[in-house]
């Protein structure tokens, strides 16, 4: 395995070796990464149990803004081939698992980075604070060694873990982003109101499946949600003057006391499982069967025939699901990650080391 180049086997052929990340990738620069990013989160999962849903999503948005290069020479090779490294950095900007997230928008606001946008802009505050602990601390016993991006990754593991989910091993390896730049990020997020035959394509093009599409989406059995990214299904669905046939009637009524229908704080949300809101289990794919999901796109995979046998399967066997989660978490992580010299390690997590 050759880093960004290309085997000794396959040298004649030019065939690119494909980047892998690696569970001891920190093993001989920061052997105990794990263990000093697992203090930090569970201490802040004692204190704040909500962190651990924020932090989740913010490694998902994340992971899934990237955009093809139209020329994809992004790997360390390229800078051999291509003239500067300038060139290389315009041609592989923002990928995926790349701590691009994480830059904070600049004071004077000239650059409009991925966080300024709509869909980023209710990711809270805490998760980028947690990341930005966890850095600290490591750059403390480990400094300039361990990217953002993996340190977001093995954060949301641990909060997985924390609230009850699967305890599974992070690959680390990733590269943190040379930039983040808003306009990139249309397109590549999910919606509330997304059907699921986009929810299909959306996560087919990052090369997951719809199992993964159905597993994944269980991570909404904890966290919550502001009630403008379900409202229109408690008072007006698809413009019918009508509440959504299919909520629960019950939950019907107790989401629009939370949420009235206009003037209602903007800063109420909803829990995602009404069962166990804090507690990662498979009761979120119980709910949809009930008719409690609380988007439309959740509910939408109970309701649509591509997905609904998925569900059930998933809802029926916990274990099932937490290996499903657990893979398609791991598949989510290695979407499109820089390695080599096409990325950097960041000292502060919001901030470009050029900035
Ligand atoms: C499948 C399509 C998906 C859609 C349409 C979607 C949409 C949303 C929306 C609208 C919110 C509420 C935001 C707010 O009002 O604050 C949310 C929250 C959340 N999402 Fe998703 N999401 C999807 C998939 C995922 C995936 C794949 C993950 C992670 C693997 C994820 C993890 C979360 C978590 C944990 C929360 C709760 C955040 C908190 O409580 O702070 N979502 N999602
Ligand atoms: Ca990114
Ligand atoms: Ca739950």
């Amino acid at each position: 395995f050759v880093e960004g180049g290309y085997s000794n086997a396959t040298k004649r052929k030019r065939v690119p070796v494909r980047h892998q990340l690696s569970l001891d990738f920190y093993a001989n620069t920061c052997p105990h990464v794990d263990q000093l990013v697992a203090s930090v989160t569970a201490r802040r999962f004692r204190d704040s149990p909500a962190s651990g849903a924020a932090t989740i999503r913010l490694f998902f948005h994340d992971c899934f803004v990237e955009v093809k290069p139209k020329n994809l020479c992004c790997a360390a090779h390229c800078s051999r081939i291509l003239s500067s490294l300038a060139k290389v950095r315009r041609v592989c900007w923002m990928q995926g698992c790349d701590a691009s997230i994480l830059i904070a928008p600049t004071t004077g606001g000239k650059v409009v980075v991925e966080r300024d946008v709509e869909d980023n802009k209710n990711l809270a505050p805490e998760a980028f604070e947690i990341v930005e602990m966890a850095k600290a601390l490591v750059e403390s016993k480990c400094p300039g060694m361990v990217t953002c991006a993996d340190i977001l990754a093995m954060a949301a593991r641990d909060f997985v873990r924390l609230a009850g989910g699967p305890n599974y091993g992070v690959k680390k390896g990733r590269k943190d982003s040379r930039v983040s730049m808003a306009g990139k990020v249309r397109g590549n997020l999910p919606r509330a109101n997304s059907t699921v035959d986009e929810l299909i394509r959306l996560f087919a093009a990052k090369g997951l499946r719809t199992e993964d599409l159905v597993a994944l989406s269980g991570a909404h059995t904890i966290g919550f949600s502001h009630c403008d990214q379900f409202v229109s299904r408690l008072y007006d669905f698809r413009g019918t003057g009508e509440p959504d046939p299919s909520i629960d009637l019950r939950l019907l009524k107790a989401l629009r006391m939370s949420c009235p229908r206009s003037g209602g704080n903007n800063d109420v949300v909803a829990p995602f499982d009404v069962q166990t809101p804090f507690s990662f289990d498979h009761m979120y794919y119980g709910n949809l069967e009930a008719k409690m999901g609380l988007l439309a796109t959740d509910q939408a995979l109970f309701l649509d025939p591509r997905t609904r046998s998925l569900v059930q399967g998933l809802g029926r066997d916990k274990v099932r699901f937490f290996d499903a989660f657990a893979a398609g978490m791991e598949k989510m992580g290695s979407i499109r990650v820089k390695k080599g010299k096409t990325g950097e390690i960041r000292k502060v997590c919001s901030k470009h080391l050029a900035a």
